[in-house]
């Protein structure tokens, strides 16, 4: 950790599999509404889960982070798990009058390789983080910063934005919101985009013949 606080009542659960590079690769091609629709539509964050960095999308495998409502010492601990492709998916259990985020813990995830951050609570500093690069999604912004007591659960499902997030699942998120992919269905998805990606197309093209006609 980068601060100096004692984190023994944060328990870290034992370590996950990751999905493949490929894999995660291959699924962040497609934006979250097309794969949602191969999902039945199903498992999709709440709306009030935004994106506050724009520009910026977001894809990775699921580090799933519980803090106390309004403190952030499980997310710095959590960050010493983090291995490059992750992104942090905290719940703060909706809380927003305090931010459990700001620009160093940003610093802090860009160097381990973390590719975005999720939070069902609150965040600051961000027209910092806008400059960083960092995909921020969050129910919003206050300036009120954390306490860094815990307690906390690091790599423990945890629910945010109303759906269950596993360690090792995959999270895709656009300036539409976020979608969530359990780990074991992974390969099925992403097998089942182009077709989607066809039927889509086809509609498109039917609509352009028809202006044209
Ligand atoms: O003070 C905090 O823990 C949150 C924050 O602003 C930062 O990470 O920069
Ligand atoms: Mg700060």
């Amino acid at each position: 950790m980068y601060i100096n606080a004692p984190a023994e009542n944060i328990t870290v659960y034992p370590e996950w599999p990751r999905p493949s590079r490929d894999l995660l690769q291959s699924l962040a091609a497609y934006p979250p509404a097309l794969i949602g629709d191969v999902r039945k539509r199903m498992d999709m964050m709440s709306a009030d889960i935004r994106c506050l960095t724009p520009g910026t999308r977001l894809a990775g495998s699921v580090l799933p982070i519980q803090v106390w409502e309004g403190d952030n010492l499980a997310i710095h601990r959590g960050l010493d798990e983090a291995k490059p492709g992750d992104v942090l998916v905290i719940s703060g259990n909706g809380a927003t009058n305090r931010s459990v985020f700001g620009g160093i813990l940003a610093e802090i995830c860009l160097h381990k390789g973390v590719t975005g951050v999720i939070i069902d609570g609150a965040v600051r500093d961000i027209e910092e983080m806008n400059d960083m690069g960092l995909a921020v999604f969050a129910r919003g912004t206050v300036p009120a910063g954390p306490s860094k007591n815990g307690p906390g659960y690091v790599g423990k499902p945890v629910a945010c934005g109303n759906v269950v997030c596993n360690p090792g699942d995959v999270v895709i998120g656009d300036a539409d919101g976020i979608v969530v992919i359990p780990q074991a269905e992974l390969i099925e998805t992403l097998q089942a985009l182009p077709g989607q990606e066809d039927s889509e197309r086809s509609i498109r093209t039917r609509i352009k013949e028809a202006v044209a006609s």
